[in-house]
């Protein structure tokens, strides 16, 4: 069981709370200036990962009192509730063990008394197996041919990860064509299939449940392509696998269960990479460039358990995110790769910690009286600087900001990476420093203009500065070093979701969108006006029902 405490309710809180007035007066910069050793206090090693989160609204107290937040909610004992396979996702009575597909170190987990391990290792053997095989040509398709193209359908937690890491780790691929099809608009697999070959494709159907609409009407719909092109039904086997805890409903679809590739449901969808689901992943970059990305989160994984929170990433990363939402009322959490290989992050960590932390009902089943998970959004940089970082330097709002950079480039360009670099730092240090009007009008008078032109211009061009970051800089993006940040930013939504007493493993909220649908579905196949409906939702099927 994990422990229901609100954290509002702490001692912790409370010293929060009061401290809060007198940060709040103070400047970032003034704290670098009052303080020489602030960087070396506030930045932490894992490995070859470096968190600098000095650039913060903190001093010595700040840290001190989160740490003691953490305490009071008794973030130590939901960890060790974590990692030893307690039914933690209490509304789904299940464990949430991701921290076991990764356990590289083989030590026994137990889920109802029985190690999970064995387990495991076996369906990563069958991975290893399947993707040597399919890499090397040896898996052939029915005609005969070596396989060239694998097209993931999947969607939500069955798509976002894999597309992820392929893209993250594309410098890794080998000669396998990726594709993923994850929407249920019927654009996405016939654009996808239009340049394929039937006898060279091959199709994984990724789905938990096996029941997900969108899955199973694109997998049904790749099914009849393949038939049409040529392929027998007997045939099948040689094209689809499938990503699933559902065995039943796998050989209903026709795919042999030999070709399944299991998990389990103390795996959640969007914690699910790590797993079968991550056989796109294996079959893009090798089994053993899979297997170092669970050796790197594997690291990160005991990192957590073991280290004080004092030094412990997950939890400073977490800890900092709850200063910003629950003081200073920050709605927002950009998160910035410097990194083009990793533009699918934010997107990926849009539903790793909305889906995980979007919830207003305590863990005693009460209404909050805070707020709980932030919006998460964010592109590479230097692209968001020519788009909205005009909003984080200079909006309303306070928009606390990780900026993310590997030292290294895996494709050295002349100054390319120089350049890059240059502006994840000089990036990070405008929003702390700003520009003051005396500076502005300094600016202006020695590119000539005139007073007036100087006092006029002078207010829209100051930076208040001021402004919130972390800046996680890795020595290079490698399958294990990937695997060790992707993890700690699950850690990261953990440590909040205990703190702020939700259950973060549970997804009702996209159920009630699912139900109507499927009641709409129905409606929509004649041409018989719709009146069930409040007089919006009837106005507008009334209206495709007129245009189709
Ligand atoms: O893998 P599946 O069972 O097809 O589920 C795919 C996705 O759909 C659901 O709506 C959930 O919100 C996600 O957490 C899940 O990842």
């Amino acid at each position: 069981m994990l422990p229901k405490i609100n954290f509002t309710e702490t001692a912790a809180y409370k010293y929060l709370a009061d401290h809060f007035i007198d940060i709040n007066k103070k400047d970032i910069k003034d704290l670098f200036a009052a303080d020489k050793e602030r960087f070396a206090k506030f930045s932490v090693f894992f490995e070859d990962i470096l968190l600098d989160y000095s650039k913060n609204r903190i001093n010595d107290e700040t840290m001190a009192l989160l740490m003691q937040l953490a305490r009071e909610c008794k973030l130590d004992d939901a960890i060790k509730a974590m990692y030893s396979g307690e039914k933690i996702n209490e509304t789904e009575d299940r464990a949430v063990l991701h921290i076991a597909l990764r356990n590289v170190s083989n030590t026994p987990i137990l889920v109802d008394g029985k190690d999970i391990m064995p387990e495991i290792n076996a369906v990563l053997a069958k991975m290893e197996k399947f993707s040597a095989n399919v890499i090397s040509g040896q898996w052939k398709g029915y005609t005969g041919k070596a396989i060239t193209d694998i097209v993931n359908i999947g969607i939500g937690g069955s798509d976002l990860g894999p597309v992820m890491v392929t893209e993250a780790l594309k410098h890794y691929k080998n000669h396998l064509n990726l594709h993923f099809v994850s929407n249920i608009d019927g654009t996405h697999i016939v654009e996808t299939l239009a340049g394929l070959n039937a006898e060279t494709t091959l199709f994984l159907v990724a789905s938990k449940t096996f029941t997900t609409q969108e899955t199973m009407t694109n997998a049904h719909s790749a099914r009849t392509w393949f038939l049409h092109e040529g392929g027998a039904e007997n045939e099948i086997a040689k094209h689809f696998v499938a990503l699933s805890t559902n065995e039943k409903d796998v050989a209903a679809f026709g795919i042999d269960t030999e070709n399944m590739f299991e998990f389990w449901d103390w795996v959640g969808g969007r914690y699910s990479l790590w797993s079968a689901i991550g056989l796109s992943i294996s079959l893009s970059i090798g089994f053993d460039n899979f297997k170092e990305l669970l050796k790197g989160a594997h690291a990160t994984d005991n990192h957590f358990k073991n280290t004080e929170f004092e030094s412990n990433l997950p939890v400073i990363l977490g800890l900092l995110g709850i200063w910003y939402i629950n003081f200073y009322n920050a709605e927002t959490q950009v998160i910035l790769p410097y990194d083009q290989y990793m533009h699918r992050f934010s997107a990926y960590f849009q539903q790793g910690d909305m889906e995980s932390n979007g919830k207003h009902v305590d863990r005693n089943g009460n209404e909050v009286d805070y707020e709980t998970g932030p919006i998460i959004w964010g592109e590479p940089g230097t692209n968001g600087q020519h788009a909205f970082y005009q909003l984080i330097h200079q909006g309303t709002r306070i928009i606390p900001a990780d900026f993310i950079a590997p030292a290294q480039s895996l494709n050295p360009l002349g100054e390319h990476h120089a350049i890059l670099l240059s502006n994840f730092f000089a990036q990070t240090e405008a929003l702390m420093n700003g520009k003051t009007e005396e500076e502005v009008s300094e600016e202006l008078k020695d590119a000539g203009d005139t007073e007036t032109k100087i006092e006029e211009l002078a207010p829209f061009k100051v930076f208040e500065g001021n402004r919130p970051t972390n800046s996680i800089l890795l020595k290079k993006i490698t399958p294990y070093s990937l695997g060790s940040l992707i993890a700690i930013y699950e850690h990261k939504i953990f440590v909040q979701g205990i703190i702020w007493n939700i259950f973060s493993f549970d997804q009702w909220g996209v159920e009630l969108g699912k139900q109507l649908a499927k009641k709409i579905l129905p409606e929509l196949e004649n041409n018989s006006e719709v009146s069930s409906h409040d007089s919006s939702t009837n106005g507008l099927i009334n209206q495709y029902k007129a245009w189709r």
